[in-house]
């Protein structure tokens, strides 16, 4: 089994202005001071307009946090007004653009299509998507939330080609888990991330599958996020309100482990 690098990645949504944005990192660096950064990769994901100020602070100061974005176009370049491309954000210095987030899909009717093309785009830019899917309370209450979730990867990663699926990190997130204090438990978490993996496998590579990421979203806090990276196939967690918080997303950035 490849070995892979835990993520905890920081979603703000839509919070702080560029200035809070600097104060927040600011902030962060010095609650990470004793985080052994070989232990995880740790990322932000700020609105756009934040993405500069940031990444001023990451060059400048040589903070050992990436960052990304909350979305990222379909589009290259061309008559798309209001949109971001994915070499606007790989010029920041972007490691990350997230696809498909359920509040993109449920506020902006964003289908397993469009999904599917921003993730091309975000490779296409030498980004690396972060492809969230997760089902809704009434499918989870069916019992669906494996077929669910796999018919939402399928149609993510159309024509996505195994070198890139390799590179790719998958964000299960129940969308009843959202910011509802919520938690999925880990034996939950972990039956669907290990389908996830398990799908990856079959569509591409044993290869391919052992080195993407498959990460958990849907109210992590340091209390409970020990339990869900200790299982097999999750690789981190994509994290919304405590990622607002410095010393609490420091101490999830240490897996929980003090
Ligand atoms: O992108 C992050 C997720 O939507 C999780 O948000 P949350 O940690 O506030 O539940």
């Amino acid at each position: 089994m490849a070995e892979r690098k835990p993520l905890i990645a920081g979603n703000w949504k839509l919070n702080n202005n560029h200035l809070e944005a600097i104060a927040l990192v600011q902030k962060l660096a010095f609650s990470l001071k004793d985080t052994d950064f070989d232990a995880a990769e740790i990322a932000v994901l700020p609105p756009f307009t934040n993405l500069r100020s940031v990444q001023t602070l990451v060059d400048g100061d040589k903070l050992r946090i990436v960052y990304g974005a909350q979305d990222v176009s379909a589009h290259e370049k061309g008559a798309y007004t209001g949109e971001v491309s994915g070499p606007m954000l790989a010029k920041l210095g972007c490691t990350y653009a997230l696809a498909g987030h359920s509040e993109r899909r449920e506020y902006h009717r964003e289908d397993d299509a469009l999904v599917n093309q921003k993730v091309k785009a975000a490779f296409a830019a030498d980004l690396t998507p972060i492809l969230c899917l997760g089902e809704g309370l009434d499918v989870r209450k069916a019992g669906d939330q494996v077929s669910h979730t796999l018919a939402q990867l399928e149609g993510a990663l159309k024509d996505v080609t195994a070198e890139q699926a390799a590179r790719l990190v998958v964000a299960y997130e129940p969308v009843w888990a959202i910011g509802t204090g919520e938690v999925a438990t880990p034996d939950d978490a972990q039956e669907v991330c290990g389908a996830l993996r398990g799908r990856l496998g079959e569509l591409y590579s044993d290869e391919a599958a052992g080195t993407a990421r498959v990460i958990y979203g849907g109210s992590v806090k340091s209390d409970n996020i020990a339990g869900i990276i200790g299982q097999e196939d999750i690789d981190g967690a994509l994290v919304g309100g405590a990622s607002l918080k410095p010393d609490e997303f420091a101490k999830l950035a240490r897996l929980g482990r003090e």
